[in-house]
């Protein structure tokens, strides 16, 4: 506990909370002075707690609706998705500075308090106008009896910086590595726990892993196979070429990718590297015999099925797109158009389909803990109970798959998670219990350093660039 708290937990008597007062009362000392940059972050954090939103389709909406613009729409990303990303640092760092226990504060309050932290001790934001505006903000919406309240725990908060909350409130690094190098980079333990056993690592592999889902991802963009070269796109873009996918280009900076003309002309497509990379191991993987029937069996909203869509049409082979939601199905039919896919609403584990596929992709649902610096919030939905669930799903799609292929062809399984129970446990189990061959996926990832021992294949994001996605080559036995 931070030493300066005035009245500690357990001292305080239980008694019934007062309510607030109406929300219209603006306090006697002075009128609020709302700030647009930080009222944006606060309404999209007060959405995330309230009714479960995604950050990052939130806000955007929120600053074209309320015309913020440039340095304020700037200062509200950065406070919306470095506050959401934070979550569990803040809170403790929050929960060390207050009299009363986080789950007896008001959501509103405590989102603004989370916003105010942040600020205090991410950002280079003053301390005096971290506070007073959060202050403002909580004014406002709750009155000034819960301003008062916002300005005690804040001034705490200013008490120390950021590696002094680290040393308070993280666990010993010595004894407890994992457990201090999830709070220092503001990760769940669970989630540093899965991330250290796929690395094989609690040091510096684990913390730069870690710390890259706080770097904000390049655009990737795809070059639609037939239709446009990876030069030709980067040069429309002013794109980089990717360092490892023939169809990949990096955009530098700026923009939403959706407006560009080649975006909107299906000509390319926002895709990861990672996955781009996945669903070309597929089809580069040696097979003998027939080539021409591919199925993608989880397949929304399309990304992975356009690309092999594409390379299928280049050589006379076609792609059957399973999916289980209706309009994620109809996002692979828009995102497939002109090409040979046919697109089923199925359940993957028994869709009704004859079987007898060349090549199969299982793209199976996962945690997405691979691509947690795409979402904001992620790592505090997550649940370490989602995993065995998921787990069994993925054993189930991968088996199916397996039954769908013909004898020798060829399944790749990837998943958006490094986590150990989703990748490997998964692929060795159902291998053990079809026979399938674990072919060394390496081979099929040309160029791609740093790949480990095999024969799985784990990129992540601080060493290839990519989202931490997972793949395995599977061969049916002949
Ligand atoms: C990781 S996403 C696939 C991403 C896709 N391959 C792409 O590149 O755009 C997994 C998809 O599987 C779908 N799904 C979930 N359970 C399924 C099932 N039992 N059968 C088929 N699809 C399923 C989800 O709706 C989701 O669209």
């Amino acid at each position: 506990m931070n030493g300066s708290t005035s009245s500690p937990r357990s001292s305080r008597p239980s008694r019934p909370r007062r309510p607030h007062p109406p929300k219209r009362n603006p306090g006697p000392e002075r009128p609020p002075q709302e700030d647009p940059a930080r009222r944006a972050a606060l309404d999209t954090l007060r959405a995330v707690t309230k009714r479960d939103a995604y950050a990052n389709l939130v806000l955007p909406g929120l600053l074209r609706e309320r015309r913020i613009t440039g340095r304020d729409a700037a200062l509200a990303t950065e406070l919306t998705y470095g506050t959401a990303r934070a979550r569990g640092l803040l809170d403790a760092v929050l929960a060390a500075c207050s009299d009363r226990p986080l789950a007896e504060i008001d959501d509103a309050v405590l989102d603004a308090l989370r916003l105010g932290a942040y600020q205090l001790l991410r950002t280079r934001v003053p301390a005096h106008a971290a506070v007073a505006s959060t202050v403002d903000l909580v004014r406002a919406d709750r009155g000034s009896g819960a301003a008062g309240f916002a300005n005690a725990v804040l001034r705490r908060v200013t008490g120390q910086d950021e590696a002094g909350w680290i040393d308070e409130v993280a666990p010993d690094e010595e004894s407890d590595p994992i457990g201090y190098l999830a709070m220092s980079t503001a990760h769940p333990r669970w989630v540093a726990q899965a991330f250290a056993e796929a690395l094989g690592s609690r040091g510096e592999p684990l913390r730069a892993a870690l710390a890259a889902d706080d770097t904000r991802p390049i655009v990737h963009l795809i070059a639609r196979p037939g239709e446009i070269s990876a030069d030709e796109l980067a040069a429309i873009t002013g794109g980089d070429l990717a360092p490892y996918s023939p169809y990949g280009v990096h955009l530098a900076d700026g923009g939403d990718p959706a407006d560009l003309d080649v975006v909107r002309e299906r000509l390319a497509a926002v895709q990861d590297e990672g996955s781009q990379l996945c669903a070309l191991a597929l089809t580069r993987a040696p097979l003998e015999g027939t080539d021409e029937r591919w199925l993608d069996l989880c397949a929304g909203p399309g990304g992975k099925a356009a690309l092999l869509g594409a390379l299928a049409a280049l050589s006379d082979a076609t792609l059957d797109a399973v999916e289980k939601t209706p309009h994620r199905a109809e996002l692979i039919r828009k995102a497939t158009i002109g090409l040979p896919v046919d697109v089923r609403v199925a359940d993957g584990r028994d869709p009704g389909l004859d079987g007898g596929y060349d090549r199969v992709l299982v793209d199976a649902p996962c945690t997405g803990l691979g691509a947690l610096r795409r979402r904001p919030e992620a790592r505090w939905r997550r649940q370490p109970s989602d995993v065995a669930a998921l787990a069994k799903l993925q054993r189930e799609l991968l088996t199916s798959a397996l039954d769908l292929v013909r004898p020798g062809g060829l399944v790749a399984y990837v998943v958006c998670s490094p986590h150990l129970a989703e990748t490997v446990g998964v692929v060795a189990e159902v291998a053990r219990k079809t026979g399938a061959e674990r072919l060394d996926t390496r081979e099929f990832f040309p160029g791609v350093p740093n790949l480990g021992d095999g024969p799985q294949v784990q990129l992540w994001p601080h060493e290839h660039g990519t989202d931490a996605m997972f793949c395995a080559i599977l061969r049916r036995p002949a």
